[in-house]
Protein backbone atom coordinates (compact mmCIF):
# COMPACT_ATOMS: atom_id res chain seq x y z
CA UNK A 1 0.00 0.00 0.00
CA UNK A 2 1.51 3.33 -0.96
CA UNK A 3 0.32 5.94 1.87
CA UNK A 4 1.37 9.84 0.63
CA UNK A 5 2.89 11.77 3.59
CA UNK A 6 1.54 15.15 2.07
CA UNK A 7 -0.09 15.87 5.32
CA UNK A 8 -1.74 19.65 4.75
CA UNK A 9 -3.53 18.03 1.55
CA UNK A 10 -4.57 15.08 2.61
CA UNK A 11 -5.69 16.92 6.23
CA UNK A 12 -7.38 19.29 4.32
CA UNK A 13 -9.59 17.32 2.16
CA UNK A 14 -10.51 14.86 4.49
CA UNK A 15 -11.80 17.56 7.06
CA UNK A 16 -13.34 19.54 4.25
CA UNK A 17 -15.73 16.67 3.54
CA UNK A 18 -16.46 15.58 7.10
CA UNK A 19 -17.19 18.96 8.59
CA UNK A 20 -18.80 20.47 6.14
CA UNK A 21 -22.59 20.83 7.39
CA UNK A 22 -21.11 21.79 10.81
CA UNK A 23 -19.64 24.62 9.59
CA UNK A 24 -22.63 26.20 7.59
CA UNK A 25 -24.77 24.82 11.22
CA UNK A 26 -21.55 26.70 13.39
CA UNK A 27 -21.72 30.05 11.53
CA UNK A 28 -25.13 30.23 11.33
CA UNK A 29 -24.68 30.54 15.41
CA UNK A 30 -22.48 33.23 14.98
CA UNK A 31 -24.62 36.20 15.57
CA UNK A 32 -23.31 39.25 13.98
CA UNK A 33 -20.77 39.25 11.28
CA UNK A 34 -19.70 43.05 11.06
CA UNK A 35 -16.63 43.86 8.61
CA UNK A 36 -16.69 47.67 9.50
CA UNK A 37 -16.82 47.15 12.98
CA UNK A 38 -13.80 44.89 12.59
CA UNK A 39 -12.31 47.10 10.40
CA UNK A 40 -12.10 50.62 12.06
CA UNK A 41 -11.28 48.59 15.23
CA UNK A 42 -8.19 47.25 14.07
CA UNK A 43 -7.47 50.89 11.90
CA UNK A 44 -7.85 52.62 15.18
CA UNK A 45 -5.86 50.30 17.47
CA UNK A 46 -3.27 50.71 15.12
CA UNK A 47 -2.62 47.44 13.00
CA UNK A 48 -0.08 48.26 10.56
CA UNK A 49 1.37 46.54 8.21
CA UNK A 50 1.91 45.52 4.49
CA UNK A 51 -1.23 45.40 2.89
CA UNK A 52 -0.16 42.45 0.55
CA UNK A 53 0.48 40.06 3.81
CA UNK A 54 -2.06 41.44 6.25
CA UNK A 55 -5.06 40.80 5.64
CA UNK A 56 -7.62 42.82 7.96
CA UNK A 57 -11.62 41.24 8.48
CA UNK A 58 -11.70 38.71 5.97
CA UNK A 59 -15.28 38.50 6.19
CA UNK A 60 -15.97 38.27 2.34
CA UNK A 61 -13.96 35.18 2.62
CA UNK A 62 -15.85 33.54 5.18
CA UNK A 63 -18.94 34.61 3.87
CA UNK A 64 -17.54 33.11 0.53
CA UNK A 65 -16.87 29.83 2.18
CA UNK A 66 -20.42 29.65 3.69
CA UNK A 67 -21.95 30.04 0.07
CA UNK A 68 -19.83 27.51 -1.36
CA UNK A 69 -20.71 25.02 1.38
CA UNK A 70 -24.50 25.63 1.20
CA UNK A 71 -24.47 24.85 -2.60
CA UNK A 72 -23.97 21.18 -1.29
CA UNK A 73 -21.07 19.53 -0.94
CA UNK A 74 -22.11 17.86 2.41
CA UNK A 75 -22.02 14.20 2.01
CA UNK A 76 -25.24 13.02 2.30
CA UNK A 77 -26.14 11.39 5.89
CA UNK A 78 -23.77 12.98 7.82
CA UNK A 79 -24.79 14.53 10.86
CA UNK A 80 -23.77 18.10 12.13
CA UNK A 81 -23.42 16.85 15.45
CA UNK A 82 -20.72 14.55 15.05
CA UNK A 83 -18.06 16.61 13.53
CA UNK A 84 -15.92 18.99 14.87
CA UNK A 85 -15.90 21.93 12.43
CA UNK A 86 -12.79 23.35 13.39
CA UNK A 87 -10.83 21.09 11.03
CA UNK A 88 -13.03 23.10 8.25
CA UNK A 89 -11.79 26.49 9.26
CA UNK A 90 -7.85 25.00 9.14
CA UNK A 91 -8.53 23.62 5.54
CA UNK A 92 -9.67 27.74 4.26
CA UNK A 93 -6.30 28.90 6.80
CA UNK A 94 -4.47 26.94 4.43
CA UNK A 95 -6.35 28.48 1.25
CA UNK A 96 -6.21 31.92 2.81
CA UNK A 97 -2.10 31.85 3.83
CA UNK A 98 -1.59 30.27 0.40
CA UNK A 99 -3.07 33.54 -1.03
CA UNK A 100 -2.65 36.04 1.57
CA UNK A 101 0.89 35.32 2.78
CA UNK A 102 2.52 34.56 6.19
CA UNK A 103 0.54 36.85 8.31
CA UNK A 104 -3.53 37.67 7.94
CA UNK A 105 -6.18 37.83 9.77
CA UNK A 106 -9.90 36.87 9.52
CA UNK A 107 -12.49 37.14 11.89
CA UNK A 108 -15.75 35.22 12.83
CA UNK A 109 -18.44 37.07 14.81
CA UNK A 110 -16.80 39.44 17.43
CA UNK A 111 -13.31 37.85 17.28
CA UNK A 112 -10.60 39.00 15.36
CA UNK A 113 -8.17 36.19 14.79
CA UNK A 114 -4.49 37.16 13.38
CA UNK A 115 -2.39 34.11 11.66
CA UNK A 116 1.05 33.90 11.93
CA UNK A 117 3.54 31.57 9.84
CA UNK A 118 6.46 34.13 9.60
CA UNK A 119 9.32 32.58 11.45
CA UNK A 120 10.87 35.29 13.22
CA UNK A 121 7.12 36.63 14.32
CA UNK A 122 6.34 32.82 15.49
CA UNK A 123 9.50 32.76 17.66
CA UNK A 124 8.40 36.33 19.53
CA UNK A 125 5.31 35.33 19.88
CA UNK A 126 5.79 32.10 21.03
CA UNK A 127 8.58 32.70 23.20
CA UNK A 128 6.87 36.07 24.77
CA UNK A 129 6.95 35.54 29.07
CA UNK A 130 4.55 38.25 29.46
CA UNK A 131 1.80 37.68 30.83
CA UNK A 132 -0.54 39.66 28.65
CA UNK A 133 -0.46 37.14 26.38
CA UNK A 134 -2.03 34.03 27.08
CA UNK A 135 -4.42 31.06 26.55
CA UNK A 136 -7.55 32.19 24.38
CA UNK A 137 -10.41 32.28 26.88
CA UNK A 138 -12.73 31.48 24.62
CA UNK A 139 -11.35 28.04 23.51
CA UNK A 140 -12.27 26.86 26.74
CA UNK A 141 -15.40 28.33 27.56
CA UNK A 142 -17.71 25.49 26.09
CA UNK A 143 -15.03 22.81 27.86
CA UNK A 144 -16.01 24.28 31.30
CA UNK A 145 -17.15 21.08 32.43
CA UNK A 146 -14.18 19.13 30.88
CA UNK A 147 -11.33 21.08 31.72
CA UNK A 148 -12.25 23.77 34.30
CA UNK A 149 -9.48 26.26 35.43
CA UNK A 150 -6.59 24.45 35.56
CA UNK A 151 -3.10 25.06 34.15
CA UNK A 152 -4.34 24.47 30.67
CA UNK A 153 -6.69 26.75 30.61
CA UNK A 154 -5.49 29.53 33.12
CA UNK A 155 -3.64 32.34 32.60
CA UNK A 156 -1.71 35.53 34.50
CA UNK A 157 -0.25 34.66 38.38
CA UNK A 158 -2.93 31.90 38.78
CA UNK A 159 -1.42 30.30 35.95
CA UNK A 160 2.23 31.06 37.15
CA UNK A 161 1.83 29.32 40.66
CA UNK A 162 0.42 25.92 39.14
CA UNK A 163 2.77 25.97 36.89
CA UNK A 164 5.57 25.90 39.29
CA UNK A 165 3.80 23.44 41.62
CA UNK A 166 3.51 20.96 38.21
CA UNK A 167 6.57 21.58 36.73
CA UNK A 168 9.15 19.93 38.43
CA UNK A 169 6.86 16.74 39.21
CA UNK A 170 7.37 16.12 35.47
CA UNK A 171 11.20 16.83 35.15
CA UNK A 172 13.46 13.99 33.85
CA UNK A 173 14.70 12.52 37.16
CA UNK A 174 10.83 12.35 38.20
CA UNK A 175 9.62 11.01 35.33
CA UNK A 176 12.90 8.21 35.61
CA UNK A 177 11.26 6.98 38.59
CA UNK A 178 7.89 6.23 37.20
CA UNK A 179 10.23 4.07 34.61
CA UNK A 180 8.70 0.72 36.33
CA UNK A 181 5.40 1.97 36.01
CA UNK A 182 5.67 3.04 32.49
CA UNK A 183 6.84 -0.26 31.98
CA UNK A 184 4.22 -2.25 33.89
CA UNK A 185 1.41 -0.31 31.25
CA UNK A 186 3.22 -1.20 28.19
CA UNK A 187 3.90 -5.09 29.38
CA UNK A 188 -0.33 -5.14 29.85
CA UNK A 189 -0.29 -4.09 26.30
CA UNK A 190 2.50 -6.48 24.80
CA UNK A 191 0.46 -9.50 26.50
CA UNK A 192 -2.95 -8.70 25.59
CA UNK A 193 -1.85 -8.46 21.74
CA UNK A 194 -0.14 -11.55 22.41
CA UNK A 195 -2.99 -13.32 23.13
CA UNK A 196 -5.06 -11.90 20.60
CA UNK A 197 -2.72 -13.00 17.91
CA UNK A 198 -2.03 -16.88 19.86
CA UNK A 199 -6.31 -16.75 19.20
CA UNK A 200 -5.57 -15.65 15.70
CA UNK A 201 -3.23 -18.67 14.80
CA UNK A 202 0.03 -16.56 14.32
CA UNK A 203 -1.61 -13.30 12.81
CA UNK A 204 -4.43 -10.58 13.72
CA UNK A 205 -5.69 -7.82 12.39
CA UNK A 206 -6.05 -4.85 15.47
CA UNK A 207 -7.49 -1.38 15.17
CA UNK A 208 -5.15 -0.41 17.83
CA UNK A 209 -6.34 2.93 18.66
CA UNK A 210 -7.80 2.09 21.90
CA UNK A 211 -5.29 0.27 22.62
CA UNK A 212 -2.86 3.11 22.63
CA UNK A 213 -5.33 5.14 24.57
CA UNK A 214 -5.31 2.38 27.58
CA UNK A 215 -2.10 2.50 27.25
CA UNK A 216 -1.06 6.32 28.03
CA UNK A 217 -4.51 6.71 30.30
CA UNK A 218 -3.06 3.66 32.09
CA UNK A 219 0.73 5.34 32.93
CA UNK A 220 -1.01 8.74 33.68
CA UNK A 221 -3.64 7.08 35.77
CA UNK A 222 -0.63 5.35 37.60
CA UNK A 223 1.52 8.93 37.65
CA UNK A 224 -1.57 10.95 39.36
CA UNK A 225 -2.74 8.91 41.85
CA UNK A 226 -0.25 6.20 42.45
CA UNK A 227 -1.12 3.49 45.20
CA UNK A 228 -5.01 4.97 44.46
CA UNK A 229 -4.66 3.50 40.67
CA UNK A 230 -8.01 2.20 40.48
CA UNK A 231 -9.94 4.72 41.42
CA UNK A 232 -7.28 6.52 39.57
CA UNK A 233 -9.46 4.26 36.19
CA UNK A 234 -12.69 4.84 37.11
CA UNK A 235 -11.86 8.92 37.23
CA UNK A 236 -10.05 8.71 33.99
CA UNK A 237 -13.11 6.09 32.44
CA UNK A 238 -15.59 8.59 33.43
CA UNK A 239 -13.61 11.70 31.83
CA UNK A 240 -12.75 9.77 28.82
CA UNK A 241 -16.68 9.72 28.47
CA UNK A 242 -17.47 13.54 29.36
CA UNK A 243 -14.91 14.21 26.30
CA UNK A 244 -16.91 11.91 24.37
CA UNK A 245 -19.99 13.42 25.15
CA UNK A 246 -18.58 16.70 24.36
CA UNK A 247 -17.24 16.31 21.55
CA UNK A 248 -20.03 14.35 19.81
CA UNK A 249 -22.50 16.81 20.78
CA UNK A 250 -21.14 19.27 18.91
CA UNK A 251 -19.56 21.43 21.37
CA UNK A 252 -18.16 24.27 19.56
CA UNK A 253 -14.42 23.57 20.63
CA UNK A 254 -12.10 25.94 18.78
CA UNK A 255 -14.51 28.58 17.17
CA UNK A 256 -14.33 31.64 18.45
CA UNK A 257 -17.81 33.52 19.01
CA UNK A 258 -20.18 30.87 20.13
CA UNK A 259 -21.56 30.37 22.94
CA UNK A 260 -22.40 27.11 25.96
CA UNK A 261 -25.79 26.42 25.83
CA UNK A 262 -27.65 24.43 28.43
CA UNK A 263 -29.11 21.94 26.31
CA UNK A 264 -29.47 18.71 27.65
CA UNK A 265 -26.06 17.04 26.52
CA UNK A 266 -24.16 20.10 28.35
CA UNK A 267 -26.19 19.30 31.41
CA UNK A 268 -25.53 15.51 31.28
CA UNK A 269 -22.04 16.95 30.87
CA UNK A 270 -22.18 18.61 33.90
CA UNK A 271 -23.58 16.35 35.99
CA UNK A 272 -20.62 13.63 35.09
CA UNK A 273 -18.03 16.78 35.62
CA UNK A 274 -19.90 16.50 39.34
CA UNK A 275 -18.94 12.60 39.77
CA UNK A 276 -15.56 13.15 38.86
CA UNK A 277 -14.97 16.08 41.03
CA UNK A 278 -16.88 14.30 44.13
CA UNK A 279 -14.24 10.79 42.86
CA UNK A 280 -10.73 13.21 43.01
CA UNK A 281 -12.03 14.58 45.85
CA UNK A 282 -12.54 11.37 47.73
CA UNK A 283 -9.12 10.17 47.16
CA UNK A 284 -7.85 13.43 48.68
CA UNK A 285 -9.63 12.84 51.43
CA UNK A 286 -8.51 8.83 51.95
CA UNK A 287 -4.48 10.51 51.32
CA UNK A 288 -5.09 12.53 53.87
CA UNK A 289 -6.35 9.76 56.17
CA UNK A 290 -3.66 7.36 55.44
CA UNK A 291 -0.54 8.55 54.85
CA UNK A 292 0.64 8.09 51.26
CA UNK A 293 3.01 7.82 48.62
CA UNK A 294 4.27 10.64 46.71
CA UNK A 295 2.62 11.56 43.22
CA UNK A 296 1.22 14.02 41.09
CA UNK A 297 -2.00 14.66 43.44
CA UNK A 298 -0.17 14.34 46.33
CA UNK A 299 1.83 17.15 44.54
CA UNK A 300 -0.54 19.27 43.40
CA UNK A 301 -2.09 19.39 47.05
CA UNK A 302 0.88 19.98 48.69
CA UNK A 303 1.10 22.68 46.71
CA UNK A 304 -1.97 24.75 47.41
CA UNK A 305 -1.25 24.20 51.40
CA UNK A 306 0.60 27.50 51.93
CA UNK A 307 -1.67 29.41 49.81
CA UNK A 308 -4.36 31.86 51.15
CA UNK A 309 -6.90 30.06 49.10
CA UNK A 310 -10.15 28.63 50.74
CA UNK A 311 -11.01 25.47 50.99
CA UNK A 312 -13.53 25.73 47.75
CA UNK A 313 -10.48 27.08 45.55
CA UNK A 314 -8.24 24.54 46.78
CA UNK A 315 -10.53 21.94 46.05
CA UNK A 316 -10.64 23.29 42.06
CA UNK A 317 -7.48 23.58 41.54
CA UNK A 318 -6.64 19.90 42.82
CA UNK A 319 -10.08 18.66 40.78
CA UNK A 320 -8.98 20.59 37.73
CA UNK A 321 -5.32 20.27 36.98
CA UNK A 322 -6.30 16.64 38.01
CA UNK A 323 -8.26 16.94 34.77
CA UNK A 324 -5.92 18.67 32.73
CA UNK A 325 -3.06 16.68 33.86
CA UNK A 326 -4.96 13.67 32.01
CA UNK A 327 -6.51 15.57 29.06
CA UNK A 328 -3.31 17.16 28.23
CA UNK A 329 -1.50 13.69 28.32
CA UNK A 330 -3.44 10.98 27.29
CA UNK A 331 -5.10 11.13 24.03
CA UNK A 332 -1.37 13.64 22.78
CA UNK A 333 0.21 10.63 23.57
CA UNK A 334 -1.68 7.86 22.51
CA UNK A 335 -2.22 9.26 19.39
CA UNK A 336 1.57 10.14 18.74
CA UNK A 337 2.23 6.29 19.09
CA UNK A 338 -0.63 5.65 16.47
CA UNK A 339 1.22 7.66 14.22
CA UNK A 340 4.47 6.37 15.19
CA UNK A 341 3.40 2.99 14.33
CA UNK A 342 1.48 3.60 11.12
CA UNK A 343 4.38 5.09 9.35
CA UNK A 344 6.53 1.79 10.86
CA UNK A 345 4.19 -0.61 9.26
CA UNK A 346 4.57 1.56 5.61
CA UNK A 347 8.16 1.60 5.76
CA UNK A 348 9.10 -1.78 6.72
CA UNK A 349 12.90 -0.56 6.04
CA UNK A 350 12.59 1.70 8.99
CA UNK A 351 11.06 -0.81 11.38
CA UNK A 352 13.63 -3.10 10.32
CA UNK A 353 16.17 -0.60 11.15
CA UNK A 354 14.63 0.24 14.72
CA UNK A 355 13.99 -3.35 16.00
CA UNK A 356 17.64 -4.44 14.99
CA UNK A 357 18.58 -0.90 17.35
CA UNK A 358 16.52 -2.13 20.03
CA UNK A 359 17.70 -5.92 19.75
CA UNK A 360 21.33 -4.86 19.56
CA UNK A 361 21.46 -1.97 23.14
CA UNK A 362 19.06 -4.03 25.01
CA UNK A 363 21.17 -7.42 24.69
CA UNK A 364 18.88 -9.96 25.41
CA UNK A 365 17.08 -8.12 28.13
CA UNK A 366 13.34 -8.29 27.83
CA UNK A 367 12.33 -4.64 29.08
CA UNK A 368 14.80 -1.47 28.15
CA UNK A 369 15.91 0.77 31.27
CA UNK A 370 16.16 4.40 31.14
CA UNK A 371 19.84 4.44 30.01
CA UNK A 372 19.27 2.27 27.33
CA UNK A 373 16.30 4.31 26.10
CA UNK A 374 18.89 7.23 25.64
CA UNK A 375 20.72 5.03 23.37
CA UNK A 376 18.30 4.50 20.99
CA UNK A 377 19.07 6.97 18.33
CA UNK A 378 17.15 5.61 15.34
CA UNK A 379 14.40 5.24 17.08
CA UNK A 380 13.96 8.96 18.63
CA UNK A 381 14.71 9.54 14.84
CA UNK A 382 11.38 8.00 13.98
CA UNK A 383 9.45 9.81 16.99
CA UNK A 384 10.78 13.24 15.76
CA UNK A 385 9.91 12.46 12.27
CA UNK A 386 6.15 11.18 13.25
CA UNK A 387 5.81 14.22 15.55
CA UNK A 388 7.15 16.41 12.77
CA UNK A 389 4.82 14.96 10.00
CA UNK A 390 1.74 14.87 12.40
CA UNK A 391 1.95 16.81 15.40
CA UNK A 392 -1.11 16.13 18.26
CA UNK A 393 -1.32 19.48 18.80
CA UNK A 394 -1.74 21.30 15.73
CA UNK A 395 -2.45 25.36 16.42
CA UNK A 396 -0.32 27.36 19.25
CA UNK A 397 -3.43 29.84 20.19
CA UNK A 398 -3.01 32.95 22.09
CA UNK A 399 -5.17 35.85 22.77
CA UNK A 400 -3.87 39.38 23.57
CA UNK A 401 -4.94 40.58 26.90
CA UNK A 402 -3.03 44.25 26.07
CA UNK A 403 -2.27 45.68 22.90
CA UNK A 404 0.91 44.45 21.89
CA UNK A 405 3.35 45.11 19.27
CA UNK A 406 4.94 41.70 17.39
CA UNK A 407 7.25 42.63 14.26
CA UNK A 408 6.39 45.50 13.08
CA UNK A 409 2.39 44.84 13.83
CA UNK A 410 0.38 46.22 16.48
CA UNK A 411 -2.21 44.28 17.93
CA UNK A 412 -4.73 45.44 19.47
CA UNK A 413 -6.16 43.76 22.76
CA UNK A 414 -8.38 41.00 21.81
CA UNK A 415 -7.00 39.20 19.03
CA UNK A 416 -6.13 35.66 18.86
CA UNK A 417 -3.23 34.77 17.63
CA UNK A 418 -2.47 31.41 15.76
CA UNK A 419 0.16 29.52 14.83
CA UNK A 420 -0.63 26.46 12.50
CA UNK A 421 2.29 24.19 13.19
CA UNK A 422 1.75 21.66 10.52
CA UNK A 423 2.27 23.97 8.09
CA UNK A 424 5.45 25.78 10.07
CA UNK A 425 6.73 21.43 10.17
CA UNK A 426 6.30 20.61 6.18
CA UNK A 427 7.48 24.39 4.89
CA UNK A 428 9.77 23.42 2.31
CA UNK A 429 11.75 26.96 2.68
CA UNK A 430 12.70 25.41 6.42
CA UNK A 431 12.70 21.24 5.93
CA UNK A 432 14.03 21.18 2.45
CA UNK A 433 11.66 19.30 -1.10
CA UNK A 434 11.48 16.36 0.52
CA UNK A 435 9.48 18.09 3.24
CA UNK A 436 6.53 15.91 2.95
CA UNK A 437 8.17 12.96 3.18
CA UNK A 438 8.52 10.32 5.58
CA UNK A 439 12.53 10.57 6.05
CA UNK A 440 13.57 10.60 10.07
CA UNK A 441 17.39 10.56 8.52
CA UNK A 442 16.65 14.25 8.55
CA UNK A 443 16.84 14.10 11.62
CA UNK A 444 20.68 12.07 12.66
CA UNK A 445 22.21 15.61 13.79
CA UNK A 446 19.26 15.94 16.17
CA UNK A 447 16.43 19.07 15.49
CA UNK A 448 19.38 21.36 14.92
CA UNK A 449 20.85 19.15 11.65
CA UNK A 450 17.24 18.19 10.47
CA UNK A 451 16.18 21.98 9.24
CA UNK A 452 17.05 25.45 8.26
CA UNK A 453 15.13 27.29 11.52
CA UNK A 454 14.82 24.90 14.60
CA UNK A 455 12.66 26.90 16.71
CA UNK A 456 9.76 26.02 13.77
CA UNK A 457 9.81 22.36 15.11
CA UNK A 458 7.37 22.60 18.06
CA UNK A 459 5.78 19.69 18.75
CA UNK A 460 5.65 20.52 22.40
CA UNK A 461 5.28 23.84 22.03
CA UNK A 462 8.11 26.44 22.89
CA UNK A 463 8.91 29.20 24.99
CA UNK A 464 6.72 29.45 28.89
CA UNK A 465 4.23 27.00 28.08
CA UNK A 466 6.18 24.44 26.53
CA UNK A 467 4.85 21.00 27.58
CA UNK A 468 4.95 19.70 30.54
CA UNK A 469 4.73 16.41 30.03
CA UNK A 470 7.82 16.33 27.01
CA UNK A 471 9.96 14.24 29.09
CA UNK A 472 6.98 11.73 30.38
CA UNK A 473 5.62 11.52 26.62
CA UNK A 474 9.46 10.71 24.94
CA UNK A 475 9.93 8.24 27.94
CA UNK A 476 6.57 6.33 27.35
CA UNK A 477 7.00 6.46 23.73
CA UNK A 478 10.00 4.84 23.43
CA UNK A 479 9.38 2.29 25.61
CA UNK A 480 5.97 1.30 24.21
CA UNK A 481 7.50 1.16 20.60
CA UNK A 482 10.76 -0.39 21.57
CA UNK A 483 8.35 -3.23 23.51
CA UNK A 484 6.31 -3.71 20.12
CA UNK A 485 9.15 -3.70 17.87
CA UNK A 486 11.35 -6.08 19.60
CA UNK A 487 8.01 -8.63 20.53
CA UNK A 488 6.20 -8.01 16.98
CA UNK A 489 6.26 -7.47 13.01
CA UNK A 490 3.16 -5.50 11.60
CA UNK A 491 1.94 -3.75 8.53
CA UNK A 492 -0.58 -2.27 7.61
CA UNK A 493 -3.86 -3.75 7.06
CA UNK A 494 -5.75 -3.90 3.60
CA UNK A 495 -8.89 -1.94 6.41
CA UNK A 496 -6.97 0.59 7.04
CA UNK A 497 -7.85 4.53 5.10
CA UNK A 498 -5.19 6.86 5.86
CA UNK A 499 -7.49 10.28 6.75
CA UNK A 500 -6.17 12.22 9.14
CA UNK A 501 -8.48 14.04 10.84
CA UNK A 502 -8.48 17.25 13.15
CA UNK A 503 -10.91 16.59 16.64
CA UNK A 504 -9.31 17.54 19.62
CA UNK A 505 -6.29 16.27 18.27
CA UNK A 506 -5.12 14.91 14.55
CA UNK A 507 -5.92 11.41 14.89
CA UNK A 508 -6.50 8.50 11.86
CA UNK A 509 -10.24 9.30 10.84
CA UNK A 510 -10.91 5.36 10.91
CA UNK A 511 -8.31 4.38 12.99
CA UNK A 512 -5.35 2.56 12.51
CA UNK A 513 -5.78 -1.30 11.28
CA UNK A 514 -2.66 -3.45 11.42
CA UNK A 515 -1.61 -6.81 11.10
CA UNK A 516 -0.06 -8.14 13.36
CA UNK A 517 2.87 -11.01 13.59
CA UNK A 518 4.50 -12.33 16.91
CA UNK A 519 7.74 -12.92 16.43
C1 LIG B 1 3.22 13.31 22.47
C2 LIG B 1 2.58 13.79 23.51
C3 LIG B 1 2.35 15.26 23.77
C4 LIG B 1 2.32 16.32 22.90
C5 LIG B 1 2.53 16.29 21.39
C6 LIG B 1 2.07 17.51 23.70
C7 LIG B 1 1.99 18.78 23.16
C8 LIG B 1 1.81 19.92 23.92
C9 LIG B 1 1.85 21.25 23.40
C10 LIG B 1 2.09 21.63 21.95
C11 LIG B 1 1.66 22.10 24.44
C12 LIG B 1 1.73 23.61 24.40
C13 LIG B 1 0.45 24.25 23.96
C14 LIG B 1 0.59 25.75 23.84
O1 LIG B 1 1.68 26.31 23.81
O2 LIG B 1 -0.47 26.35 23.76
C15 LIG B 1 1.45 21.30 25.62
C16 LIG B 1 1.19 21.81 26.87
C17 LIG B 1 1.03 21.02 28.00
N1 LIG B 1 1.22 19.67 28.09
FE1 LIG B 1 1.67 18.42 26.59
N2 LIG B 1 1.93 17.15 25.00
C18 LIG B 1 2.11 15.79 25.10
C19 LIG B 1 2.08 15.03 26.26
C20 LIG B 1 1.87 15.51 27.53
C21 LIG B 1 1.87 14.72 28.74
C22 LIG B 1 2.16 13.23 28.83
C23 LIG B 1 1.55 15.57 29.77
C24 LIG B 1 1.42 15.32 31.26
C25 LIG B 1 1.55 14.25 31.88
C26 LIG B 1 1.39 16.89 29.20
C27 LIG B 1 1.09 18.02 29.92
C28 LIG B 1 1.00 19.29 29.40
C29 LIG B 1 0.63 20.45 30.19
C30 LIG B 1 0.30 20.45 31.67
C31 LIG B 1 0.65 21.54 29.31
C32 LIG B 1 0.30 22.98 29.65
C33 LIG B 1 1.50 23.79 30.02
C34 LIG B 1 1.12 25.23 30.33
O3 LIG B 1 0.15 25.74 29.78
O4 LIG B 1 1.85 25.84 31.11
N3 LIG B 1 1.59 16.82 27.85
N4 LIG B 1 1.57 19.97 25.29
Amino acid sequence: MVVEFELIKMLASSIAVVGLIGIVVRLYNVSVIRPRRLRSLLAKQGISGPPSTLLLGNIMEIKKSRARIISGLAPAGESPADHNCSGVLFHFIEQWSNKYGDIFAFALGNTQVLCVNQPEMVREITTCTSLDLGKPLYQFKDRGPLLGQGILTSNGTFWAHQRKILAPELYMDKVKGMMSLITESAINLVNSWKSIIEKGGGTADIKIDNHMRSFSGDVISRACFGSNFSKGEEIFHKLRSLQELMSKKGFSVGIPGIRYLPTKSNREAWALEKEVANLILEVVKEKQEAGYKKDLLQMVLEGTKNSDLDQEATDRIVVDNCKNVYLAGYETTAVAATWCLMLLAANQNWQDRVRAEVLQVCKGCSTPDYDMLNKMKQLTMVIHESLRLYPPVTVISREVFKDMKFGDIDVPKGVIVWTMMVALHTDPKVWGPDSYKFNPDRFANGIAGACKLPYLYMPFGVGPRVCLGQNLAMVELKLLLALIVSNFSFSLSPKYIHAPVFRLVVEPEHGLDLLIRKL
